[in-house]
């Protein structure tokens, strides 16, 4: 089921949102320990280079005062150098010259290493993500809330890899504070306090905003689906006959604008608020700054520090209450995205329920007795009525069966079951007198072959999209040239340009796109590239001509000679040629048997069969 994520509010579970850098710093460095290593290094440079290189700054100004006071006579540069008075100075010089080019080589090298760090890491993190969202159980994906926290997650593994360089940036700006303090506290330790204190104001509020900018986000997150989507219906390809047939562009923009336009008030209104506090805030801290730098002239000229001391504490101090600020600002940046791992990790943590038991008992090669259904009932999850009760069905290997029945009689719940898809909330199913969940689901899912209604047209090479059904065997072409001749897919194929190799559909450049009936041939084909003991068509044939369907399935018939067949279809035509029809009514059984015996028992079959042949004459 899934949890209802509370909203951080309390100050301590804000910052308690740093908690997840472990595991995020976990994930990058399990994403590249190489370069995770060496971006860690080069920030250690870039943090001690600067103070080593004010230091030697405050050294050379020490030492030029103290020559400047020795007298000396009218002398040349040559006359300097052979005096050897410069030789400190100097030595000074070239090496500050030389921690200048570290710094420099350093900062380069880091940017380098970070940038392919954070693709690396994304990368990796998306393929997790996919990995665990392979793993959920199909009605974990139904639900919008899981939706919503899956969409987070996503946002969280591609938008916000700029949380790596922040944690890394804040690690180096902590190590580049830590020296400058204790080099300070040498000199003066209460300064430093001054500094500390007055920077807490702008923590506290970064700290506030960030919860309120996330829990703005938080519950935005369906109206930003909802944008998406609009935005969706409005450009793209696959709606856009329908958006212009009924002249849906005035209303999908006034729709996208109405929600976009609350959500930039809303964000807007935010944005000021935080930028006027932290510019309040900050102000303390600049106005500290400036104690202890009217402090430190004042000590300078009372003879307590040299010049070159006053260098020192003034750049130090300069550059302190920048990392201060860089940290703060950081630091705030780092716990709000960090409320965003929340969602990446609780993701991770969602376990399915449809899984393998411990000890799964392997599917045999074929099948023995067949499918018994036993008193089953299902409910989708939120949802008031049954989508199917007290369900008592055979299906007995080898046999034909199809499943008749209105609009929403269950006939494609019945068949995610027997594919456990879902798992029954009552009742059990059993496969050669085993329940279904006894199986191993890897095992069992790959004896199944199912074309459902709404197949996916996935936008690959049509040999590709053909090998979906055993993508094991996507280089087995004569395997694929074989299953497109059985579903009739194969004329189909000859005729592209490309032939198998033809990309389908317009999503891509290069590729083409087919007719309804087309699509579900090349559908069909997958469903004989797998070597499935149990087939089910569910009505992936409505786009089928009449004569196509007859055709489709008698092939489908012939060729599966001796395999357990499900058929969902609303034309009498196919469904006469399965050897047992089940009639569904809200979920139940209503008739049995085969087709004369149901049209000579004169009842739901026998109507519906009667008025669809009407139809026809
Ligand atoms: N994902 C879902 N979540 C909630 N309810 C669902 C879901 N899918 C189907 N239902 C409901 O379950 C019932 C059975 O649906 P099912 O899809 O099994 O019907 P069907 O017989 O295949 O219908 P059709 O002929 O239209 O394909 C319907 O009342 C439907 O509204």
């Amino acid at each position: 089921m899934a949890t209802v994520l509370r909203t951080p509010q309390s100050f301590r579970e804000r910052v308690g949102a740093l908690r997840h850098l472990p595991a995020f710093i976990r994930l990058v460095w399990a994403a590249s320990p190489a370069l995770t290593s060496a971006s860690i290094a080069l920030r250690l440079a870039r943090a001690v280079v600067p103070v080593l290189m004010l230091y030697v700054g405050k050294l050379i100004i020490d030492a030029v005062v103290a020559e400047a006071r020795v007298p000396h006579p009218d002398w040349s540069l040559s006359d300097w150098i052979e005096s050897g008075r410069l030789a400190h100075v100097g030595t000074l010089v070239a090496l500050e010259f030389c921690l200048a080019i570290v710094a420099d080589v350093s900062g380069r090298l880091s940017s380098l290493v970070d940038s392919l760090l954070a693709e690396t890491y994304s990368n990796f993190a998306s393929i997790r993500l996919m990995e665990k969202a392979a793993s959920l159980d199909l009605e974990q994906f139904e639900s919008s809330e899981q939706q919503d926290r899956l969409d987070r997650a996503r946002r969280q593994v591609t938008g916000r890899t700029s949380l790596l360089g922040l944690v890394f940036g804040q690690i180096q700006d902590i190590l580049g504070a830590v020296t400058l303090m204790i080099a300070l506290v040498a000199y003066w330790p209460s300064l430093i306090m001054l500094m500390l204190v007055a920077l807490l104001p702008s923590l506290l509020g970064e700290l506030k905003f960030n919860a309120l900018g996330y829990r703005l986000d938080y519950f935005r997150t369906p109206e930003r689906r909802q944008l998406d989507y609009v935005r969706y219906l409005g450009s793209s390809i696959e709606t856009a006959k329908e958006v212009k047939l009924f002249g849906l562009e005035r209303f999908l923009i006034e729709r996208f604008r109405r929600f976009a336009e609350t959500m930039y008030r809303d964000n807007r209104r935010l944005a000021t608020r935080r930028a006027f506090w932290g510019g309040l805030f900050a102000a303390f801290g600049t106005l500290a700054y400036y104690v202890a730098y009217a402090a430190v002239i004042w000590r300078t000229m009372a003879g307590d520090f040299s010049v070159g001391d006053m260098t020192f504490l003034v750049g130090s101090f300069l550059r302190l209450k920048g990392l201060l600020d860089g940290l703060l600002l950081g630091f705030s940046q780092v716990a709000g995205q960090a409320l965003y791992l929340e969602d990446l990790f609780s993701f991770f943590e969602i376990a399915p329920r449809v899984v393998s038991p411990p000890d799964p008992v392997p599917v045999r090669q074929s099948i023995r007795s067949g499918f018994v259904f036993e008193d089953v009932g299902f409910r989708y999850e939120g949802a008031q009525q049954w989508a199917i009760r007290h369900l008592d069905l055979e299906i007995p290997a080898g046999e034909v069966l199809a499943l008749v029945g209105a609009n929403g009689a269950g006939k494609t719940t019945l068949v995610k079951l027997l594919a456990r898809l879902y798992d029954p909330t009552e009742g059990r199913i059993l496969l050669d007198g085993r329940d279904l969940r006894d199986y191993d689901l890897d095992m069992l899912r790959s004896r199944v072959g199912v074309v459902f209604q709404d197949f996916v047209r996935f936008h690959f090479t049509a040999a590709e999209n053909i090998a979906i059904g055993d993508i094991g065997a996507a280089g087995d072409r004569e395997r694929i040239a074989e299953a497109a001749d059985r579903s009739l897919a194969g004329a189909i194929i000859a005729r592209l340009p490309l032939g198998f190799e033809q990309p389908l559909g317009r999503r891509f450049g290069g590729g083409i796109d087919l007719s309804g009936g087309e699509w579900q041939k090349i559908a069909i084909a997958r469903a004989y590239m797998r070597d499935a003991e149990v087939l089910i068509l569910d009505e992936p044939t409505s786009a089928l001509d009449a004569h196509a369907e007859y055709e489709v399935f008698q092939r489908f018939r012939d060729l599966s000679a001796g395999k357990t067949t499900l058929l969902i279809s609303h034309r009498f035509s196919t469904v006469r040629m399965a050897d047992h029809i089940i009639v569904l009514e809200g979920g139940r059984i209503l008739e049995a048997g085969t087709h004369q015996a149901l049209v000579a028992r004169g009842g739901r079959y026998a109507q519906m069969f009667e008025l669809q042949a009407a139809g026809y004459r």
